[in-house]
Parts: structure tokens; sequence; C-alpha cells
């Protein structure tokens, strides 16, 4: 049985995953935890093996860190982690001797949508990503965004596809959007929306949307109990739900 504590329970996804693990015949929710609480004296008091943490992008890592000194293997879907703050967790882990899962999106349309992109980058001139959120997000761009484009770009690279083209002279107001290693990323924030992303390829001639709607949290809640299931069974940090799925 794995035990659980809940990191931002009362949050929006954290709410979806307290109902989620409680629900797990397999699991069981020892603690919620928010802001304010001693997260290493909770986590430690109630028993737990696994902690999962939906907070913010200011606080997930301190987070990571109390639930590897408390001794339980940890699953983050918090995004805004920075290249710095994953080498700090993957020592840690490996210190602590528990693993950790950062992963940027757990619905499995999201981790098909960036592996699509990848495969199909190399074969397209033009590629640019527009990932579309509820305006009560706190960061920009998306985590799935960052890690869409990063995968682009890997894949570009290692087929050594030319620099995308782009003739734009002026762009005072940064409209042609953020540079995410090299590849263009706009962000849009519309109340009604709740998460989506696509992935425009272009060709003369032709074009490829890869998309991805999420339009209820409930969406996420298969990969972050597969996230618990798995994470003892990889060494150290894994990021991205996709090694998971066997992607
Ligand atoms: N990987 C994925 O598949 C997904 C990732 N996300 C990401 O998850 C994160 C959370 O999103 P969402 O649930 O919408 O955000 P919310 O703002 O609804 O929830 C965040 C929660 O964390 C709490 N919190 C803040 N600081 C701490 C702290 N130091 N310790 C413990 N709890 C704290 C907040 O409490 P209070 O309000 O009292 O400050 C709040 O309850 C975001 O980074 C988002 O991008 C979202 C959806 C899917
Ligand atoms: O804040 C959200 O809501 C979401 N955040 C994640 C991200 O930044 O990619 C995942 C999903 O898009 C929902």
């Amino acid at each position: 049985m794995l035990k659980v504590a809940v990191i931002g329970a009362k949050g929006r996804m954290g709410t979806y995953v307290c109902e989620a693990v409680e629900g797990a015949e397999d699991m069981e929710l020892v603690a919620r935890l928010d802001a304010g609480d001693d997260l290493a004296e909770v986590i430690k008091t109630a028993g737990a093996t696994h902690a999962v943490d939906f907070t913010t992008p200011q606080t997930a890592e301190a987070n990571a860190m109390a639930a590897l000194g408390a001794g339980v293997h940890v699953v983050v879907g918090t995004t805004g982690w920075t290249e710095e703050a994953y080498a700090r967790v993957r020592e840690a882990a490996a210190a602590a001797g528990k693993s950790v899962l950062i992963a940027p999106n757990f619905a499995i349309s999201a981790v098909l949508a960036m592996k699509f992109a990848a495969a199909a980058a190399p074969y397209f001139e033009s590629v640019e990503v527009i990932e579309m959120h509820h305006p009560d997000k706190l960061d920009a761009p998306s985590g799935t965004a960052i890690a869409t484009a990063k995968g682009i770009a890997a894949a570009r690279e290692a087929a050594g596809a030319p620099a995308l083209p782009d003739n734009t002279q002026t762009d005072e107001l940064g409209t042609r959007g953020g540079k995410v290693t090299g590849v263009p990323v706009h962000a849009v924030r519309l109340r009604g929306l709740y998460a989506s992303e696509e992935v425009l390829l272009g060709n003369p001639g032709e074009q490829l949307v890869v998309r991805t709607d999420c339009f209820d949290r409930v969406s996420f809640m298969p990969g972050v109990l597969l996230g618990l299931r798995k994470v003892a069974d990889y060494q150290g940090l894994t990021i991205g739900l996709d090694a998971f799925l066997g992607l």
C-alpha cells in the first residue's frame, strides 16, 4: 500500500489528486499539506512513503527537498523548473536514496502531443508552439510548452535541420513570441479555456497541426497515479512521464 502525502492539497490540482488517491485501492491518503505546514514533520509523522506536489513555481523545489529529507519518493506536477533546480534535486535524490518524478504534464494527450511534435519537427521548415490556458495560471510559458519546444529543438538538432526561417525586421512588442531553445512559443490566457496547446509545423504548401486539449483536471489523474506507482522503480530524478509510459 502506498501512503501518500499531498502537498498543495487545497489547490485546484491538489483537490483532484486527494480524491484520486482516496479512490485508488492500492493507496492511502495519509496527509493533506498546504502553505504554512511543516512538511518534513507532517510527512514523517503520517508515515508517508510518497509525496505529490502541485503548488507554485516558487515553492516546488523547497517542497521536494523537504519531502526527500523526510525519506519519501516524490512526484511533482508543479511547473516553472530551471535546469539548475533539476540538478539540485537530482543530487538530493541521490543523497537520500529516493526517487523523484517531475512531469510538466500528466495527461496522455499532452505527453503524446510532445512526442508527435518532436517526431515531426525535422520534416518541416517552420515550427511554432501556441499554449492556451486559464488566466489564473501563474507561469508563462507553460511547463508543457517549454518541454515541447526543447523536444522539438533536440529532434531538429539531431537531424541536422536548419534554423527556422523568419525575416521579421522589427518586433518591439515581442509579438513573435518568446524563443525557447530557438523555437517561438506564444502564450494565450483566456477565461473559459483550461489547458490546450497547438504545435504548428509548416512547409511550402502544407501544414501539420498537433493539438492537445485538457477540458478537465480529471485528465491528469491516471498519469499522477501511474507516477506514484512507478516512481520508486526509477532511480534518482526522472523528468517527464514519457519514460514511465515506455515512450
Ligand atoms: N504536471 C501537470 O500535469 C499539471 C501541472 N500543473 C501545475 O501545478 C501547479 C499548481 O496548479 P494549480 O493547482 O492550478 O494551482 P493552485 O494555485 O490552485 O494551487 C496551489 C496550491 O499550493 C498551495 N501552496 C502554495 N505554497 C505552498 C507551500 N509552500 N507549501 C504547500 N502548499 C503551498 C496553495 O495554497 P494557498 O492558495 O493557500 O497559497 C494552493 O492551495 C502549477 O505549477 C501548474 O502549472 C497544473 C495542472 C497539471
Ligand atoms: O497551470 C495549469 O493549469 C497547467 N499547467 C501545466 C503546464 O504549465 O504545462 C500543465 C497543464 O497545461 C495545466
